[in-house]
């Protein structure tokens, strides 16, 4: 084994979650140095609770297989090697610390997402964090991120633009930051930041939590105040993608100020890797989404009122301890450092206490959402010829939750089972891929952690019912997909289109070229619009196939006027509702004609069908 961990590679290979997150498999080693500056920064977000790193053996997954105890190991020996080199290094998240798997959604009952694995997080020395839209979407999150979380980071949790509503001091609501608004500190070294923390104009949140939109915030007196100050440069944290969305905004209302101070903007949300340069005393970063990216920025900043272009240099670290090592010149024997392993410790207890590794079944193939896998020899490597697994095929995830698990797992103990339907869902609603083997509490909570409901409309005719998908998807959606639904979609947090449209793009570019090479392992390709090459590790990109937004199992055969039970996940209900009623006069449908269908969430379908397939 590359990096000599042998005799934990059979670890990797087990069902329950791993005692050490080693690579089981040999691992590309970074191209080159990191190059360091006065500023560095090293960048999380998206997280969704991927704390114990990826854990299955095909490629890409071993690229990311470091877990958060490697990640705080990493971290402590590059503030090290930042002290020696007298240069300043900040920690940084753009949010989204909920929903995505076992850690954060597989809470015992009465507890809340993320709450136990948050405090993971706070054992790293953040300088600065932003909230996410996945804080927002229910109250009880959103509570607990401001009474216990936000606490543990004094004054660097950011929230701009975002609220919660609670009880003041005499019991009447207040409405307040759900961290603060802006954080001014000073650097190891001596230099003044101004740092924000800035949620996009995310619609999807619960009551009681508001988001105000960006341009607003930017007219706000204690932004105006806040920035008034010049600071040795600006860090613009923020769940906000970097390119095509509402950094300009705030950047601009800077920049009417102070027209050369520099600015670091670290955005998140759309799980790419990606990086943008609003004019040359600035860099905006976006380090991907699940642990599967680590960002570096650095720059060397020059003296006040200069308007020099500043060099700034970014990389996208694949996170692993082949990476970590390889950057911190640290071997096998002295990368672990106590906290890192402290942390590794307490994750692995955190993931046994909640029972991760409860069997379900066993799969009996892969299932992708977007992409190839496959569990060949030659897939260790990544450099076997990929199987296709296209939407609809018997190898896509989307397929066999839209057209089985859901089916089957809706049908148990449901007095309408037997009354024709169709059922519709988002296909956001499945977050990765599953793989062949067993299929464990953990893989369930991967796979779709959401515990979003199953709700229907009875007596919907079967003529009227199966326009309802075309219509959401607006038959070609993904090219002509108009400005105003995108812009609504967008609002609600759905951006799987731009991950998606990503991961298209660099196949299409150099995939297959690269892939028949034979030379590289598979991973991501970033062609972003910064200068030089982002990538730390050069890969060969996956093989993209593309997929709907939204799925419907398939309907039953019938004439047009036969009656149904439209079934439908609940987060879609308000688009489903505005669909329906535009395709038929006969009834305006309301919230008050939706009723329940299932005690099941979508969280435990693929458990409940496992565990009657699958054993
Ligand atoms: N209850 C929910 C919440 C979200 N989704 C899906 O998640 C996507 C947004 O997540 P990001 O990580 O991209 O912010 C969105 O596309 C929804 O499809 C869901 O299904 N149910």
């Amino acid at each position: 084994c590359a990096d000599g961990h042998d005799d934990h590679a059979s670890e990797a290979h087990m069902h329950l979650p791993q005692k050490r997150a080693y690579p089981s498999v040999p691992l590309t080693p970074p191209s080159r140095p990191l190059v360091w500056g006065d500023v560095n920064i090293i960048h999380t977000t998206d997280s969704h609770g991927w704390l114990l790193g990826h854990q299955k053996p095909s490629f890409p997954e071993p690229n990311y297989s470091g877990d958060f105890g490697d990640f705080a190991s990493f971290v402590s020996h590059m503030k090290e090697i930042a002290l020696e080199k007298g240069v300043d290094l900040l920690l940084v998240d753009s949010g989204d610390l909920h929903d995505g798997t076992g850690l954060t959604d597989g809470y015992p009952a009465g507890g809340v997402d993320a709450h136990d694995a948050n405090k993971f997080f706070d054992k790293l020395p953040y300088d600065v964090l932003a909230i996410g839209n996945h804080e927002l979407y229910d109250y009880p999150n959103t509570l607990d991120i401001y009474e216990n979380f936000a606490p543990k980071y004094p004054g660097r949790y950011l929230s701009s633009n975002v609220n919660i509503t609670v009880a003041g001091p005499n019991g009447t609501a207040v409405s307040v930051p759900v961290g603060s608004r802006f954080a001014k500190f000073h650097t190891l070294f001596g230099r003044k930041v101004t740092a924000l923390g800035v949620l996009y104009d995310f619609t999807g949140n619960d009551h009681n939590t508001t988001v105000q939109k960006v341009e607003a915030m930017v007219n706000e007196t204690w932004f105006k105040e806040a920035i008034a100050e010049e600071p040795d440069f600006f860090l613009l944290a923020g769940h906000m993608p970097v390119y095509k969305d509402k950094w300009p905004f705030v950047f601009n209302a800077i920049r009417a100020v102070h027209p050369t101070t520099p600015i670091f903007i670290l955005g998140g949300h759309t799980h790419i890797r990606d990086c943008v340069q609003l004019d040359g005393r600035s860099m905006s970063l976006e380090s991907g989404r699940y642990m599967e990216t680590v960002g570096f920025l650095s720059a060397n900043l020059d003296h006040k009122n200069s308007t020099a272009n500043i060099t700034f240099n970014r990389r996208y670290l694949d996170p692993n301890r082949v990476t970590y090592e390889y950057h911190t010149g640290r071997g096998n024997h002295s990368f672990d450092t106590w906290l890192g392993q402290e942390i590794t410790r307490g994750l692995n207890e955190l993931a046994e206490s909640y029972d991760l590794s409860y069997l379900y079944g066993t799969a009996p193939q892969d299932y992708s959402l977007s992409r190839w896998v496959s569990t060949s020899p030659e897939a260790r490597t990544g450099t076997d010829s990929p199987s296709s697994d296209p939407y609809p095929s018997n190898g896509s995830l989307l397929t066999l939750f839209i057209e089985q698990v859901i089916p089957v797992a809706l049908a148990i103990n449901n007095t309408r089972a037997a009354i024709p339907n169709i059922i519709i869902t988002n296909s956001g609603e499945l977050r990765f891929d599953l793989y062949k083997g067993p299929f464990t509490k953990n893989d369930q909570l991967t796979a779709s952690p959401f515990t979003d409901s199953f709700l229907y409309i009875p007596n919907v005719t079967l003529g009227v019912a199966s326009k309802v998908l075309p219509t959401l998807n607006k038959a070609g959606a993904n090219e002509k997909r108009s400005l105003e639904r995108e812009e609504e979609l967008y609002g609600r947090g759905v951006v799987d289109m731009r991950y998606r449209a990503w991961l298209e793009e660099m196949d299409r570019r150099d995939g297959e070229v690269k892939r028949a090479a034979q030379n590289l392992t598979l991973g991501y390709v970033t062609q972003d619009s910064c200068p030089g090459v982002g990538d730390d590790t050069v890969h060969a990109p996956l093989p993209y196939y593309g997929s709907p937004d939204f799925l419907s199992s398939i309907p039953p055969t019938g004439a047009d006027d036969t009656v149904i039970d439209l079934v439908f996940i609940n987060f879609i209900q308000d688009q489903l509702l505005g669909v329906l009623n535009g395709l038929q006069s006969e009834k305006v449908y309301a919230d008050s004609d939706v009723l329940s269908y299932s005690p099941f969430l979508a969280d435990e379908v693929l458990g409940l069908f496992a565990a009657e397939k699958w054993n």
